[in-house]
């Protein structure tokens, strides 16, 4: 199988319980819920997205012929350094391409791997930390992992529904959007009510990090 990726590069983990970490992230281009082009936005699953994941033409991208390649490319990224390697498998939905080909590949060079996903495709067995981030107007099938991290404000989002689901932790993300003020408030409230909840910020962004 071979792989497209729109970039890699070598950033700290933004978001969620592993902020702060270094990590390798792998964007895969293309998702189930948007096209990606912005004509399709406002009739799209999700409408939010703050991303570029169309085609591979970004920063350390391109088309992956191999489980192998792919995996030697995040090692580059990485640099020197055997231990506590860290990549971050994202996109774009990443599981409409990871195989398992793809993570054998990552953890026979030392990686543990992390995947951001929107949890409408089952995770491929054999990632070390599962964040799925639900949409709301989706279905969402992966319903167990490490942590689930829900953008906010969504509304229609069944979020007692979600406290059920099998999570380590449970994460609200304000939304970055034109009302991103009004969004941050909307989340602080959001805990507030629901102390199963923590709130997690987009570090990256505040940091001028990608
Ligand atoms: C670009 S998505 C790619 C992975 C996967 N498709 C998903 O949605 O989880 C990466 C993370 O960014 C979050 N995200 C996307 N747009 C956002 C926005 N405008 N504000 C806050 N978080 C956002 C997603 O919910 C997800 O947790
Ligand atoms: N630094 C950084 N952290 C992130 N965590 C999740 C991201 C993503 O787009 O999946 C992301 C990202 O794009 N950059
Ligand atoms: S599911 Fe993820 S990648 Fe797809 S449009 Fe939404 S936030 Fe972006
Ligand atoms: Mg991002």
């Amino acid at each position: 199988m071979s792989y497209a990726v729109k970039e890699m590069f070598l950033t700290l983990q933004g978001e969620g319980v592993h902020a702060g970490r270094r990590a390798v992230f792998v964007r895969f281009a293309g998702c189930n819920l948007w096209t990606g082009r912005e004509q399709d936005r406002a009739t799209a699953v999700c409408k939010f997205c703050d991303t570029d994941f169309v085609g591979t033409d970004g920063e350390g991208g391109g088309r992956f012929a191999s489980a192998d390649a792919l995996a030697d490319a995040a090692a580059t990224f990485w640099g020197a350094g055997e231990t506590l390697r860290y990549v971050i498998l994202t996109g774009g939905e990443p599981m409409l391409q990871i195989d398992a080909a793809l993570i054998d590949a990552l953890h026979a060079r030392g990686f543990e791997i992390g995947v951001e996903s929107n949890g409408t495709i089952a995770a491929a067995p054999g990632v070390d930390w599962l964040c799925i981030s639900p949409k709301a107007g989706s279905t969402v099938v992966q319903r167990s992992g490490n942590e689930l991290k829900l953008v906010w404000p969504q509304p229609g989002s069944d979020v007692d529904a979600m406290q059920g689901w099998a999570f380590d932790h449970f994460l609200i993300q304000p939304m970055d959007c034109d009302e991103g003020v009004a969004a941050r408030d909307a989340a602080i409230a959001f805990v507030m009510e629901r102390p199963q909840w923590r709130l997690t910020l987009q570090a990256h962004k505040t940091l001028g990090l990608r």
